[in-house]
């Protein structure tokens, strides 16, 4: 049974049983809001003490990046990198009975309710502690305050990276995504060129081009049309942008702004993380 799903059940006696499921999970203390910016150095490299891994989670708009950094860390640190995207994109092709529902939802650009998110995330979570995962990364949840708080209620996340990035950026990368159809390869042919104005820095990303093999089988995601990017960057700012306070009032989130590409911009959140002197940053950037 699903674990988080069962805090939207009346807390009956199972209540306990997920307290005691999570309590081993919660360990470290998070990061004050006087050290944002400057995290103390992980114990172990990534592990967190009591023998389990970090639990992180990624906020930010559509089209920062979440995915791509988020993935990247998940590599380094040796634990699952868990898209609540992903898993309704896998319920959706799956065409289980809720496959017709969520395709509406989010090709309007909408969230889908609470209830389904928590339901698919706790079932993969579940799945997941049976391999023995104990940790994780987090990107798109939790995406209301609703969501956090039951997040909040289970476990005690470590620490929420904030990806940021100017506006303008962010409906053009999110454009510019395309995937492998065959290898699953993410790539982005957006080309972003700002000029600096108003004290605001220049900006260049370049495109991130698939390889030759992949160049004619790229698919752009049903939801990234400009239409629906837009609602979905509306819906970020309504439902979502709470989620940022949430965690900054309890210390824990370090907010990043996204200097340029890829290469640049990992480097300094490895360096921000404390990462950046492992050999390991080298491999999971390939
Ligand atoms: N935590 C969540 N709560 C509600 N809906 C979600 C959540 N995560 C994903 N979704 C749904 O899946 C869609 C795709 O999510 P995602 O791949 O994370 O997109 P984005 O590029 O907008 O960050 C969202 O627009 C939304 O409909």
């Amino acid at each position: 049974m699903a674990v988080l799903g069962r805090l939207l059940r009346p807390r009956t006696t199972t209540f306990y049983t997920i307290r005691t499921f999570c309590s081993s999970y919660s360990t470290s203390s998070p990061p004050s809001s006087s050290e944002i910016g400057v995290i103390e150095p992980l114990p172990a490299f990534g592990k967190i003490t009591d023998g389990r891994n970090v639990q992180w989670v990624f906020l930010g708009c559509p089209g920062v990046g979440k995915g791509t950094y988020a993935s990247r860390l998940s590599k380094l640190l040796c634990v699952p990198h868990i898209a609540t995207g992903d898993l309704v994109r896998d319920e959706l092709s799956s065409e289980g009975p809720l496959s017709s529902q969520l395709a509406e939802i989010v090709n309007q650009g909408k969230l889908v309710s609470d209830e389904i998110i928590i339901n698919l995330l706790s079932q993969r979570l579940e799945a997941g502690e049976a391999k023995g995962e104990s940790g994780f990364i987090l990107d798109g949840f939790p995406r209301t305050i609703r969501q956090a708080e039951i997040l909040e209620g289970v476990t005690n996340i470590d620490l929420v990276i904030n990806l940021k990035l100017r506006e303008e950026a962010l409906l053009a990368k999110c454009l510019g995504r395309r995937t492998c159809s065959q290898c699953g390869g993410n790539y982005n042919v957006a080309c972003i060129d700002i000029k600096a104005d108003d004290g605001n820095p220049a900006m260049y990303m370049p495109p991130l081009l698939p390889p030759a093999n992949c160049a004619s089988k790229l698919i752009t995601r049903s939801d990234d049309t400009e239409e629906v990017v837009k609602e979905r960057l509306r819906v970020y700012n309504e439902k979502s942008r709470p989620v940022e306070e949430f965690y900054r009032r309890r210390g824990k989130l370090l907010e990043f702004d996204l200097p340029g590409g890829i290469p640049e911009s990992w480097t300094k959140l490895l360096q921000l993380l404390n990462l950046d002197d492992h050999e390991d940053t080298r491999s999971a950037a390939a």
